[in-house]
C-alpha cells in the first residue's frame, strides 16, 4: 500500500453530556433523531423538547454519579490514539471522532475531515452489531454533512463486526477474568449474564439485525470460552419509555439469579467503552440489586476498551476495507446481514 496515501478513519460513537447543563440538550439531540422516534419532524420536534426536559432530572442523577459528565469521549479518544498508533505503517493516517448526539458532532467532525483532505475516507462505528437506531443513524448524518460540506473523498462504512476474532478474543478474556474472580469469592455456582443495550421491540420487528447480532457475538464467545463458561444467558437493559422493549431485562435476570444464591457475572456485549450504561447502571444499580437479593457475588467484566486484542480487531477490519472496492463492508457480520433488509451491508447505493 502507497505510504504516502492520506487516510481519515472516523470513529461513530454516541457521545454524552460534558456538564451538567449539558444533560438535556444532549437528550433533545437523541429523541429528535427519526432512527429512535419515527415521526415527520413537525412532530418529532415538540415531542423531544417534552421527553427531554421529563427526562433530564432522572438523566442529570445518572451523570452526577459520574462528576457531572459522561467519560464516554475521553474513552474513545483513548481507543483512537490506540488504534491510530497500530495503522501508522499504512502512511498519514489519522483517527477522528464523530459523535451523533454530543460534542464533537458529525457537522464538526466532517470539517475536520475536510481540512486533513484525505484521498479515502473509513467510517468505523463503535458498535459491532448493526442497529438502525445506532449505526445506521450516525451514517444518514454522516452523508449529509459531507454531502453540505463537499466533502467527496471517498469513503467505506464498516457496517458491523459481531463476530470479529479480535473483539470477541477482547470479550473472552474479560469474561474469563470475571468468572475467575467470582469462583475466588465463593463456590456458589457462577451465573453469567451477557448484557446489552435494549431496543424498542417495535425496531425489531421492522428488520433491525441487532438483537440477532448480539446474539452471534455471545454465541462465539461462549464458543471461544468452552467449558469455562457455566450456566449463561442473553439480557438486554437500559429500557427508557413507555414502549415494549426486547427482553428478558438485565435487571430482572440478576434478581432472579441472585435470588437463587449464585454468583452473578455481568459481561457488556454490545458497549466498547465505559459509560452511564456500564458504570452506574451496572455498577451501582445492578449490583445494589443483585446485593438485596442476596448474591453469592457480584462481577461485572469490563468493557474491551483499549484491550489489544480488541484495537488489533478494529486495525484489521480498517485494513480489509482499504483493500475491498465496496463501499459497505460488512466486517465479519456478513453472514448475519444477508437475512436483514435494513442492515447496511445490503446497501450499494452510494
Ligand atoms: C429511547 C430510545 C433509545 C434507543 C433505541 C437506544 C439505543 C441504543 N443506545 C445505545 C448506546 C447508549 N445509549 C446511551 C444512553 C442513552 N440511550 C437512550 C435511549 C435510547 N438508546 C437514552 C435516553 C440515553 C441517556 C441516558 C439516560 O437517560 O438513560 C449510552 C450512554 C451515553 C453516555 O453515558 O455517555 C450509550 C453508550 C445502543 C448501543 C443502542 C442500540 C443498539
Ligand atoms: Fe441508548
Ligand atoms: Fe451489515
Amino acid at each position: 500500500m502507497s505510504s504516502n496515501r492520506r487516510i481519515a478513519i472516523v470513529l461513530f460513537n454516541l457521545g454524552g453530556p460534558d456538564s451538567p447543563a449539558a444533560v438535556e440538550p444532549f437528550l433533545f439531540n437523541l429523541f429528535n433523531d427519526r432512527n429512535i422516534i419515527d415521526l415527520p419532524g413537525v412532530l418529532r420536534w415538540p415531542l423531544a423538547k417534552l421527553i427531554s426536559s421529563r427526562r433530564a432530572k432522572a438523566a442529570g442523577a445518572i451523570y452526577a454519579e459520574m462528576g457531572g459528565r459522561s467519560p464516554i469521549l475521553p474513552n474513545t479518544e483513548r481507543q483512537a490514539a490506540a488504534l491510530q498508533a497500530s495503522l501508522g505503517d499504512l502512511g498519514e493516517v489519522k483517527v477522528f471522532i464523530a459523535m451523533r448526539y454530543w460534542h464533537p458532532l458529525t457537522e464538526e467532525t466532517v470539517a475536520a475531515v475536510k481540512r486533513f483532505a484525505p484521498d479515502e475516507v473509513i467510517l468505523l462505528p463503535l458498535y459491532p452489531q448493526f442497529s438502525t437506531t445506532t449505526t445506521e443513524s450516525s451514517d444518514r448524518v454522516w452523508r449529509v454533512a459531507a454531502k453540505r460540506q463537499g466533502l467527496t473523498a471517498p469513503r467505506k462504512l464498516i457496517c458491523c463486526y459481531p463476530t470479529e476474532p479480535g473483539f470477541i478474543a477482547g470479550v473472552a478474556k474479560v469474561t474469563a477474568a470475571a468468572i475467575a474472580r467470582a469462583k475466588a469469592k465463593t463456590k456458589a455456582p457462577i451465573f453469567v449474564i451477557f448484557s446489552a443495550h435494549g431496543l424498542p421491540k417495535k425496531i425489531v420487528d421492522r428488520g433491525d439485525p441487532y438483537v440477532a447480532q448480539v446474539s452471534a457475538t455471545v454465541h462465539a464467545v461462549v464458543d471461544t470460552l468452552g467449558l469455562a463458561v457455566p450456566e449463561w444467558m442473553v439480557a438486554f437493559q437500559s429500557r427508557v419509555g413507555p414502549l415494549e422493549w426486547v427482553g428478558p431485562p438485565t435487571d430482572h435476570s440478576i434478581e432472579e439469579a441472585a435470588s437463587a444464591g449464585k454468583a452473578v457475572v455481568v459481561v457488556p456485549i454490545a458497549f466498547v467503552s465505559e459509560h452511564s450504561e456500564t458504570l452506574v447502571e451496572l455498577d451501582i444499580e445492578y449490583r445494589h440489586l443483585a446485593e438485596k437479593r442476596g448474591a453469592a457475588a457480584y462481577e461485572r467484566a469490563p468493557t474491551v476498551s483499549e484491550e489489544p486484542d480488541f484495537i488489533a480487531g478494529l486495525a484489521q477490519l480498517v485494513r480489509t476495507a482499504l483493500q475491498q472496492p465496496q463501499r459497505v463492508q460488512p466486517g465479519s457480520g456478513a453472514q448475519y446481514c444477508a437475512a436483514w433488509p435494513r442492515c447496511a451491508c445490503q446497501r450499494e447505493e452510494l
